[in-house]
């Protein structure tokens, strides 16, 4: 088999949000199409991937390097053993040909959005859901398709005042979630606190608020809210500080003795690697949030889960960034912890199949296909729409 064509497109995903770091009014993401020779019910087998939110489109990238590697390697050197499949590594091997190691961004978002395309594309030609496929060659072949997930939210709104804050969350309750997340850093401490209140005066019993910082805080602020925070039993305290700034995130250990999170902004196996080495994080209680969109895709994931067994990290321990159905499938089929979830945001690329519903903070993934965009109508629109 071979690919035939690889198309791409950015498009906006804005809205009038804010975290501590950036305002998302002009945010964009790239969605890409491979189409294969392999043909059933008289149409080409297509499988597609975009990038998560907070790192824009990549089409310069795609066009420049990435998809012309793929397009000019001979179609033997991409496929799996029995010549019916792409083999995702050495597709992988191939993108990532005559790249320096290091400095990894931008093209790692680049390469992670092709790659979710393959993987889409390999499991409907094996015509599995990819959790099946996953758990069948890296997993113990029984996939669990019941995954924990929470509803992030929380952005400053131009002009949202509590009670709309409450409100927020309370829908998010409503709609079966038990975790809600909300952004800090981007008002005072006293202000962030009396924000964190509101929302802890809607919450009931069994139900937990984790906070997000985006990485805006120095080590003094760190600390200050560290100290705050502790008083809450929040679900997590999430990326205190810059994402690269593994002493801030050890030193924080001494100051807050609850879960914490963060790795999203964490690029590859190698810069994950450093956060476990150098970063102080627990294994009994933090959260390590590397999404795979982002960075390198599921070949670079999987490198990465390798490296966290090896330091003695369990797979339960991650919960990813950006809420899209390539994750679910990870969590699925590899034993994560769970996904994210914008239950308003980032839409339509974001949430789940049509009809799956959250309860009491888990949803079960249907038996789809590949990662089961089909199953999600407003985004296949869009997918169609692509690839003609
Ligand atoms: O606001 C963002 O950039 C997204 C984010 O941090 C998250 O979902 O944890
Ligand atoms: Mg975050």
């Amino acid at each position: 088999m071979r690919i035939v064509d690889i198309r791409e497109v950015t498009l906006p995903i804005s809205s009038p949000i804010r975290n501590a770091y950036i305002d998302f009014s002009k945010m964009t993401l790239s969605l890409v199409a491979i189409v294969s020779d392999v043909i059933r019910d008289g149409k080409p087998v297509v499988g597609y991937g975009f990038n998560s939110n907070g790192r824009y489109g990549q089409g310069s990238l795609m066009r420049e390097r990435f998809i012309p590697r793929l397009l000019e390697a001979s179609p033997e050197s991409l496929q799996d053993s029995t010549g019916n499949n792409l083999c995702p590594h050495k597709c992988w091997a191939t993108m990532f040909s005559n790249e320096k190691p290091g400095g990894h961004g931008e093209r790692s978002v680049a390469i992670g959005t092709l790659d979710m395309a393959i993987w889409d594309l390999v499991a409907k030609i094996e015509g599995v859901p990819l959790f099946q496929l996953l758990a069948d060659r890296y997993g113990n072949g029984k996939p669990d398709p019941k995954i924990f997930v929470y509803a992030a939210g929380g952005y400053y709104y131009p002009g949202q005042n509590h009670n709309q804050l409450k409100d927020e969350m309370r829908s998010y309750i409503d709609r079966g979630y038990t975790v809600v997340k909300k952004k800090i850093g981007g008002a005072s401490l006293d202000e962030d606190l009396r924000r964190i209140d509101s929302i802890l005066s809607v919450l009931q019993d069994g139900q937990k608020l984790a906070v997000d910082a985006n990485g805006r805080f120095d080590l003094d602020t760190a600390i200050q809210y560290a100290k705050a925070l502790s008083q809450y039993d929040l679900f997590w305290f999430e990326e205190p500080g810059d994402p690269l700034d593994f002493e801030l995130q050890a030193t924080l250990r001494g100051y807050y003795s609850k879960p914490m999170a963060t790795g999203e902004d964490l690029f590859s196996m190698q810069d994950a690697r450093n956060l476990i080495r150098y970063g102080g994080l627990r294994p009994d209680r933090d959260w390590l949030q590397f999404d795979c969109a982002l960075s390198y895709g599921l070949v670079e994931y999987l490198r990465t889960l390798d490296m966290l067994k090896e330091h003695g990290w369990s797979a339960k321990r991650c919960i990813p960034h950006g809420g899209h159905q390539m994750s679910l499938n990870i969590a699925a089929g590899l034993e994560l912890g769970g996904n994210e979830s914008y239950p308003d945001l980032f839409q339509p690329f974001g949430g789940f199949p049509d009809g799956v519903k959250v309860d009491n903070g888990f949803i079960t993934l249907p038996e789809l296909p590949g990662i089961g965009f089909e199953g999600k109508s407003d985004l296949f629109a869009q997918m169609q729409k692509l690839a003609g």
